[in-house]
């Protein structure tokens, strides 16, 4: 049992980590805080915010009376997960994915690459000892605190980082977790904002938490199209009405926009949203009901899924389908659906019931009871809606046109 007492708790100056570590070495675990800095910005008064975090950190681990590590991984998470190549169209990165018109999630990948990879290494590597391990296969549940589940931005991560990763706070709630901060002295984490993806890692074993992330770290509070044209050329386009083809006005860029999202074109009060867009010619097609038979498509296939327990699970090869769950934004209600495994791992998913907003980049996870199975990355979607209405709409005037142009189906 001994080799099994050293952890390292990824600190990021944040409540939850901070009582992660005090339950830890409760526990007796040996605790090392380890604080990771991913990302070089100054806020608009020329403060770096991670530098602020890493006092923070610095300063649980002083209270807790427990070793204090500092590690960057500026550069890696610039290179996997957030520049822009120019050379080969095969990046998978955050401003990759926004050129190509997708909607990326580049807190997955960092759990996958930076959290989970480089942080996991580099415990494992400096902080640790030879250790035993069970070689059993782990499972990914989720956590009792519904709001604060993290199996979402989990879902890409290695079998072989979560079997050396513990989750400490996966059966508490978030009130619980400020309480027992409050009471050990911790208040200068308190007062926090949530702002951040999420992690806590370790080596021998990795202490993590099952607790969530609020969106895109590195942007902070700045305005999101700001933000994105620093890195990406404008390339402006038109709104277009998807039920007549009128133009509604113009845009600088058809990646700023997102399926389902609210598009604000100027001059025009009522609200309009994002339902298709048009790469070829950079342009938006909008439509003007939040609920537009536009917005909602019950089908979609994946890239090659990631499965976390089982590769991929017995009865999916066994039947070539499965009913389960899937969700693709982070706390919306799971949706009940049916995959059809195709034979490179990707996968057919066809929801029970149609939803709105699906977009190109975001990743389908999918669940079974409290269990996150894995996850795969959208990248075609079914018919919406309205084009499949207009179809059958075209179809009882001239039998002989299809109502399908996409050609998408799951063929099981
Ligand atoms: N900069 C960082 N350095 C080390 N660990 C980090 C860092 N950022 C996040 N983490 C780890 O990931 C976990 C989840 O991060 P997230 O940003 O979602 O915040 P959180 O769930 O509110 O947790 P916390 O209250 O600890 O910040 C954190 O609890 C921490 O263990």
């Amino acid at each position: 049992m001994s080799a099994l007492r050293h952890v390292v708790c990824a600190l990021s100056g944040g409540v939850d980590s901070a009582v992660a570590a005090l339950l830890l070495r409760r526990r007796g675990y040996q605790v090392t805080g380890v604080f990771m800095k991913n990302w070089d910005s100054l806020d608009e008064h020329g403060v770096c915010a991670a530098d602020k975090d890493c006092e923070d950190a610095y300063k649980v681990c002083r209270i807790l009376d427990i070793p204090f590590h500092q590690v960057s991984y500026v550069k890696e998470y610039w290179n996997e997960v957030f520049r822009l190549f120019t050379q080969g169209a095969n990046g998978v990165t955050f401003l990759n994915e926004y050129e190509k018109g997708r909607t990326p999630n580049p807190d997955i990948i960092c759990n996958k690459h930076i959290k989970f990879s480089c942080f996991y290494h580099y415990a494992v590597d400096n902080l640790g000892k030879e250790s035993e391990f069970l070689h059993l296969p782990v499972k990914l549940l989720q956590a009792a605190d519904s709001f604060k589940d993290q199996t979402f931005f989990l879902s890409q991560v290695s079998q072989d980082a979560l079997r050396r990763t513990i989750f400490p706070l996966g059966e508490l709630t978030k009130e619980f977790v400020k309480k027992i901060a409050a009471e050990n002295r911790l208040h200068h984490v308190l007062q926090k904002k949530e702002v951040g993806p999420s992690l806590a890692s370790a080596h021998i074993m990795l202490a993590f938490l099952l607790f969530q992330s609020m969106g895109i770290c590195f942007i902070g509070k700045r305005n999101f199209e700001h933000f994105i044209l620093q890195y990406l050329q404008p390339r402006p386009g038109k709104f277009i009405s998807i039920e007549d083809n009128t133009v509604l006005g113009t845009h600088k860029g058809w990646f700023l926009y997102t399926l389902g999202q609210r598009a604000k074109i100027s001059g025009l009060r009522e609200p309009w949203y994002v339902v298709e867009k048009d790469g070829t010619k950079g342009d938006v097609l909008v439509a003007p009901q939040v609920d537009h038979p536009a917005l909602y498509r019950d089908l979609l296939r994946t890239n090659r899924v990631h499965w976390i327990a089982e590769e991929p699970p017995a009865a999916l090869v066994r039947d070539k389908m499965m009913e389960c769950h899937f969700r693709f934004r982070h706390q919306m209600a799971l949706v009940p659906c049916v995959l059809t495994l195709n034979q490179d791992g990707t996968v057919w998913v066809t929801a029970v019931k149609a939803v709105r907003g699906l977009a190109l980049g975001q990743f389908a996870v999918f669940y079974k009871g409290d269990e996150c199975l894995g996850s795969g990355k959208i990248l075609r979607l079914g018919p919406s809606a309205y084009t499949l209405q207009k179809g059958k709409n075209r179809t009882k005037v001239a039998p002989e046109v299809s109502s399908d142009s996409s050609g998408l189906h799951p063929t099981p």
